[in-house]
């Protein structure tokens, strides 16, 4: 990596895991000194520092992280931060849905006329959502007639129960009712159990 000065670049911290930080001094081979966000003065090994985007200061954040310049674990945390705080809980990686539990119920995020906006509309084209990629899935389904699957992974209390629940919820609503049973999908839905 380049480092000259006015870099902005990421620097470890044991409080925050990683801090912002700006070049102040690039002249020797093997450590910079830096000016980190809160004002700090550290000097650093130049292995240590990661490239910071130059457009981290975009508002909001990104919602698709194939649009930083830097993918870096640094970039991510924070670009994934920045969208929490806004209670944008979902973020694309391309076609990679990461989902920040909120742990409250967010008003709107999952009614019915959310539902609606999503039906049909193409991954992308609106804002990242579970329901984005549930009905991508369905459209798959019904156009090639092939079985579909959706991977939905995390740790312990990420919220994968949840988002099973709302991808069958949407489901239901696209649904309808299978021919040749008398059960309405709501009805095969609420009898799927949750491992
Ligand atoms: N999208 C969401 N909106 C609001 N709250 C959520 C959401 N997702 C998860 N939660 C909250 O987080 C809690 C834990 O989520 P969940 O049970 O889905 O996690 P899990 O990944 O299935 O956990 P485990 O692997 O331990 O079974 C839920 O009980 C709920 O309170």
């Amino acid at each position: 990596m380049i480092l000259q000065n006015g870099s902005k670049v990421w620097i470890q911290d044991k409080d925050l895991a990683w801090i912002g930080a700006e070049v102040i001094d690039s002249s020797s081979n093997r450590i910079v000194n830096l000016v980190t966000v809160s004002g700090k003065k550290v000097v650093a090994s130049r292995e240590d520092v990661l490239p910071r985007d130059v457009d981290e200061d975009e508002h909001g954040g990104v919602e698709d992280m194939i649009r930083l310049t830097y993918l870096n674990e640094p970039g991510v945390l924070y670009n994934l931060r920045r969208r929490y705080e806004l209670n944008d809980i979902y973020t694309y990686t391309g076609s990679i849905l990461i989902a920040v539990n909120p742990f409250t119920k967010i008003p709107h995020l999952y009614d019915t006329h959310m539902m609606e906006q999503y039906k049909g509309a193409p991954l992308g084209e609106l804002s990242p959502h579970v329901f984005a990629v549930a009905d991508a899935s369905y459209r798959a389904m019904m156009n090639e007639g092939k079985s579909q699957s959706i991977l939905v992974s995390g740790e312990s209390g990420a919220g994968k129960t949840e988002t099973t629940k709302l991808i069958m919820q949407y489901l239901t609503y696209v649904g309808g009712r299978a021919s040749g049973d008398d059960r309405t999908v709501e009805q095969q839905v609420l009898e799927v159990s949750y491992s």
